[in-house]
């Protein structure tokens, strides 16, 4: 029997992301070699053309497993059916700014959009917020979409994992393939906390293989300020790492993770490791039959929860102030 298409929907289609991610999704790195996919382009008015423009060139790949493309500026239009929802489109930060300077940029952004979730979705719907400030962003979402179940609606930390990895193969020399049980908690910010004390380097703990001070000085805030640091570089923020870890984030959520290792991704929290409960957070996740489920039962030292704390304390401190906003 032939599957039937999966509607894969991408907002901000016509921004840097959304150009290094739609050429993926159709070629079948989202969501499987056997999967057809039929996207749908949410777009501002203004980008609509541009965002025409990027589904020209979709077509002349005529990849064989795109089945089609829409392209709309009505929110409602985008989500309706929608089984992958990628909420890419938002202000992207630019030199000098912090995140946290975009909540209220962005936050008029997911409101909307989570309420066309909820009204048209399809029952299957899985939501990976990418648009920063992520963790809140998707928090703003689920928020208005109250006929979904809260754990479909995730945000991306999977880029801080991969930085993290990298980072790590390359002070021990081991290729990345060798690194298991890799953490990023928190908030994808500057707060955030790669961590290696859980983290396994050829069967052993990876925090005993790496000096101490290179842990706390260098291996952290190289990961955390990653981002900041390829805007400067580059004059614009990471767009083809981010589309690739939107492609990793979904395709382990559809397909699952390998056995004996976990994943980054920020998820709706159940009050696991002193994560207040609903707060869109950071975990070791494993992907069960569909599913993300945080990793339990794991050590946490006082190194390690000083810095969950402190991130987890900028999530609180930005969820009240898209209350105030009136945003949530
Ligand atoms: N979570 C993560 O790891 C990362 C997140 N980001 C974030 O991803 C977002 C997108 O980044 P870029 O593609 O570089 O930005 P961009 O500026 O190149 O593209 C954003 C696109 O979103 C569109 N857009 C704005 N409002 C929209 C709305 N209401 N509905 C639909 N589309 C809308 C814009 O017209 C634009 O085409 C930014 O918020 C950026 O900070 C970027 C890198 C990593
Ligand atoms: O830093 C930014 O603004 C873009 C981003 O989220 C990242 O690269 O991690």
């Amino acid at each position: 029997m032939t599957q039937a298409p999966v509607n894969v929907t991408v907002t901000g289609a016509a921004g840097q992301i959304g150009y290094a991610l739609l050429f993926r999704i159709a070629s079948g790195q989202l969501l499987g070699a056997d999967t057809p996919v039929k996207l749908r382009l949410l777009e501002i008015p203004q980008a609509v053309k541009a965002a025409e423009g990027t589904a020209m060139e979709l077509d002349d790949c005529a990849f064989p497993l795109l089945k089609g493309i829409d392209i709309t500026d009505d929110a409602k239009k985008a989500f309706d059916g929608t089984n992958v929802a990628l909420l890419v489109g938002a202000r992207p930060r630019t030199k000098g700014m912090e995140r946290g300077d975009l909540l209220a940029a962005n936050g008029g952004i997911f409101k909307p959009q989570g309420e066309a979730i909820n009204a048209g979705a399809a029952d299957d719907v899985r939501v990976l917020v990418v648009g920063n400030p992520a963790n809140t962003n998707a928090l703003i979402a689920q928020a208005h979409a109250p006929d979904v179940p809260a754990e479909r609606f995730t945000a991306m930390t999977r880029l801080d994992h991969n930085r993290a990895l990298s980072q790590l193969s390359a002070k021990l020399g081991v290729a990345v393939t060798d690194i298991k049980k890799l953490t990023i908690w928190g908030n994808h910010s500057a707060t955030q906390y790669p961590d290696l004390f859980n983290a396994e380097v050829g069967g052993k703990v990876a925090a005993e293989q790496v000096e101490q001070e290179w842990l706390k000085d260098t291996f952290i805030p190289t990961v955390a300020k990653r981002g900041a640091a390829i805007i400067e570089a580059r004059g614009a923020s990471s767009a083809a790492s981010a589309a690739n870890a939107a492609i990793d984030h979904v395709y382990d959520w559809v397909n699952g993770t390998p056995e004996g290792d976990w994943t980054s991704a920020a998820v709706v929290s159940d009050g696991s490791y002193g994560v207040p409960e609903g707060l869109i957070s950071s975990f070791p996740v494993v992907s069960r039959n569909g599913r993300y489920e945080i990793v339990q039962g794991l050590e946490i030292g006082e190194f390690s929860r000083e810095r969950i704390d402190a991130s987890v304390q900028e999530l609180i401190e930005e969820r009240d102030a898209v209350k105030q906003l009136g945003l949530i």
